[in-house]
């Protein structure tokens, strides 16, 4: 009879085929508008008739609920009494419209309480997860397993019946029910990438609980909340047919069933009606809260390992500070190390990267899906979930030590030293805010400045990364704005506390190629301007060539090549990084060439194959690849790891698929010719690769 049923969205229940954990709205067909249907609107129709009633109750012209004899005892449906009178000749429709007060008015309380008690638990149980999340909802739990009616019945028995008593009982049983729904929604969004990006500007928890998360769990709260009015309902009508709620003279629904059962026989519409009122009342709150949660539906992921066996995030066998002769570089990770504890094992996604990153240079990292390039970056920047992960290495920006840092002295550090843009600009902007409240965040929160000092120079920031409008784009939301423009955003957004490096997670993935040449300019050109270092993520060789300094190639959570962008291109070591250049598709080759692909699968990072982790898929493989893993070796400006590498080659003539993002555009005769491995062009490597950005 209490409201304990189970919340709607669980992510824990759901594929895993998204690792990165991103909810988005339910599929539907292009083009189709969101329809309510005509049985969500006669709900809506029903409760709105029956809250009205209720609200206006002493104002309809109908007798009094308590005025005996205003009627015949017992008599049926007549003129001045639609629903006919009870044994003592009240009528029962003020009874229903007054019962109504009742009954709506402990749901609304009870679900209020429910929330307010519930929600606070739920926000950061699914935010934190670990410990903290374990105890919350063992709590929970045992507060569940508490038998709801023995409950009601102590409170009601030591503090007498009546309508507060009642719904301070029914608040306070429906709590952890609101602990689990708000907490599955904020499991969900916690891993979104607006969220992340609020992290990566340096927001507190809390900050990033109330504006970032919160606003989300409105909508799934809601729909949840007509659910739960349906079960309250029912419960009071329970309590009060068991005499436990409000006592007479004041009509409740569940009372009126209760006087009215000795009439069975001979007036069974007294039992009727308010039986049936309360049923269609009950089914209206169910359709529109079931509605409403269809509308919301969150699209889960796998993320959520269902039981990770270790939750805490432990920091294990830490390298050694590097021994150093110079100044420090601006960036330098050492043996970083992240894994994730699954159901199947610990998921090695970065296993002992090491590199180092100076100013105005941009390193670009990249391997095929699921090599470990996102993971690397936000381990660098911190930002691994908070629970279930086993993390190791460490990273040195100028010198001092990130990993030895507080969360909080990392938000100091994240967004005015460090920034990052992301792979959709869609889901890096929070939905719910407008773009203004967003841009001006890092600036009021890092520099201090206050709201109106905050706008002026979001207006100017965004007028630099080429938003025409600065000023009506910040008054409007994301989805007002096209992908290119959300991008800009998100840049402006980075760039707002002039950060000394800038992470780009695969910034143009989700835009159209012309879209992606002016955000690649427009990064470059901003890395220039402010003399930054940029990491750039990408799976577009082509754009790595024509943007990137240096490169890293993953392979299976490790680098296997690493070196200058244009001798790395025009002449790879690694048998992987051949055979991905091999991959890229070349758009100046004649049509219906045949792309090259690289045969298998990449390994699984819970048992990935001995040896060279490579050698199951590799043409070149003999039997010390299977045995031996080999080592990273250097050779001049270059590193690879592999036992039987490509031979140096001096490129004189086309050597490899061109890739190319050619719009038209002098951009497109530009850089790939420079690297012959993803150009068209001949190019000398021999010390004579130019640089032609
Ligand atoms: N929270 C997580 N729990 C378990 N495994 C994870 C988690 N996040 C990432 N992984 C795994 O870590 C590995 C590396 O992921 P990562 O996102 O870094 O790959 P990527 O190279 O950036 O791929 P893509 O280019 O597709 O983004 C993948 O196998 C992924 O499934």
């Amino acid at each position: 009879m209490l409201p304990d049923v189970e919340p709607g969205p669980d992510p824990a229940k759901v594929p895993a085929d998204d690792p990165a954990g991103t909810p988005a709205p339910a599929a539907r067909p292009a083009g189709k508008r969101r329809r309510f249907g005509w049985g969500f609107r006669l709900a809506v129709a029903w409760l709105v008739l029956v809250a009205g009633a209720a609200l206006l109750a002493d104002l309809l012209p109908i007798p009094h609920y308590d005025a005996t004899l205003s009627g015949e005892p017992r008599s049926g449906p007549a003129f001045g009494h639609p629903f006919g009178t009870d044994a003592l000749g009240r009528d029962i429709l003020s009874r229903i419209v007054h019962g109504a007060r009742v009954s709506l008015g402990v749901g609304l309380g009870a679900v209020l309480i429910g929330l307010l008690l519930g929600a606070p638990f739920g926000l950061v149980a699914g935010y934190y997860r670990g410990v903290v999340d374990r105890i919350i909802m063992t709590a929970n739990d045992i507060v569940l397993a508490f038998p709801a009616l023995v409950f009601a019945l102590a409170v009601v028995a030591f503090a007498g019946a009546g309508v507060r008593n009642v719904l301070i009982v029914l608040g306070v049983l429906g709590a952890p029910a609101w602990v689990r729904l708000v907490r599955s929604v904020t499991m969900a969004y916690a891993q979104r990438e607006f969220v992340t990006a609020a992290r990566a500007l340096g927001a507190k928890g809390g900050t990033v609980m109330r504006r970032e998360i919160a606003p989300n769990v409105v909508l799934p709260a809601l729909s949840y909340a007509f659910v739960i009015m349906a079960v309250v309902v029912v419960a009071e009508g329970s309590l009060a047919f068991l005499g436990l709620s409000v006592q007479a003279p004041t009509p409740t629904w569940g009372g009126m069933i209760n006087e009215g059962r000795s009439n069975l026989d001979d007036a069974p519409h007294i039992v009727l009606v308010p039986s049936l009122v309360m049923f269609c009342t009950v089914l209206a709150f169910n359709l529109v809260g079931d509605r409403l949660q269809e509308l919301t539906t969150i699209r889960h992921s796998g993320l959520e390992p269902r039981r990770a066996r270790k939750k805490a995030a432990v920091t294990v066998d830490e390298p050694a500070a590097p021994e150093r002769k110079g100044p420090a570089p601006l960036l330098e990770a050492v043996d970083v190390r992240t894994g994730f504890h699954t159901p199947y094992g610990l998921v090695r996604a970065v296993d002992g990267v090491s590199f180092t990153l100076e100013r105005g240079r941009t390193l670009a990292i990249v391997g095929e899906s699921g090599s470990g390039k996102s993971q690397l970056i936000r381990s660098v920047l911190g930002l691994l979930p908070p629970a279930g992960v086993e993390r190791g290495g460490r990273v040195y920006l100028d010198g001092e030590d990130l990993t030895a840092k507080s969360p909080e002295q990392m938000r100091g550090i994240l967004g005015t030293r460090m920034a990052a843009v992301f792979q959709d600009p869609m889901t890096a902007l929070n939905p719910v805010r407008t773009v203004g409240a967003q841009v001006t965040e890092p600036l009021r929160v890092h520099r201090g400045m206050d709201r109106k000092e905050a706008y002026a120079t979001a207006e100017r920031l965004l007028a630099s990364v080429g938003i025409p409008e600065p000023r009506r784009v910040l008054r409007g939301y994301p989805h007002q704005l096209s992908g290119g423009m959300r991008q800009r955003i998100t840049i402006a957004m980075a760039l707002s506390c002039d950060p000394e490096i800038l992470f780009a997670d695969e910034p143009t993935t989700a835009l159209d190629v012309t879209v992606q040449k002016q955000i690649m300019r427009l990064l470059h050109d901003q890395r220039e301007r402010r003399d930054m270092a940029m990491v750039l993520v990408s799976h577009d060789l082509a754009m790595v060539a024509d943007w990137a300094d240096e490169v890293i190639v993953m392979y299976a959570g490790r680098v296997v090549e690493h070196g200058p962008a244009a001798e790395l291109f025009a002449a790879p070591r690694m048998r992987y990084t051949e055979a991905l250049l091999k991959a890229a598709p070349d758009l100046t080759a004649p049509s219906h060439t045949r792309l090259e692909v690289i045969d298998g699968r990449p390994p699984n990072l819970v048992a990935p194959p001995a040896g060279c982790r490579f050698h199951p898929r590799c043409p070149f493989a003999r039997e010390r690849c299977a045995a031996e893993a080999p080592p990273l070796v250097n050779e001049g400006s270059r590193a690879y790891a592999c036992w039987y590498p490509a031979e140096p080659v001096t490129v004189t003539e086309p050597a490899g698929p061109a890739v190319s993002t050619a719009d038209g555009t002098d951009d497109a005769a530009r850089s790939h010719q420079d690297h012959p491995a993803v150009s068209a062009g001949p190019v000398d490597v021999e010390g004579n690769i130019k640089d032609g950005r």
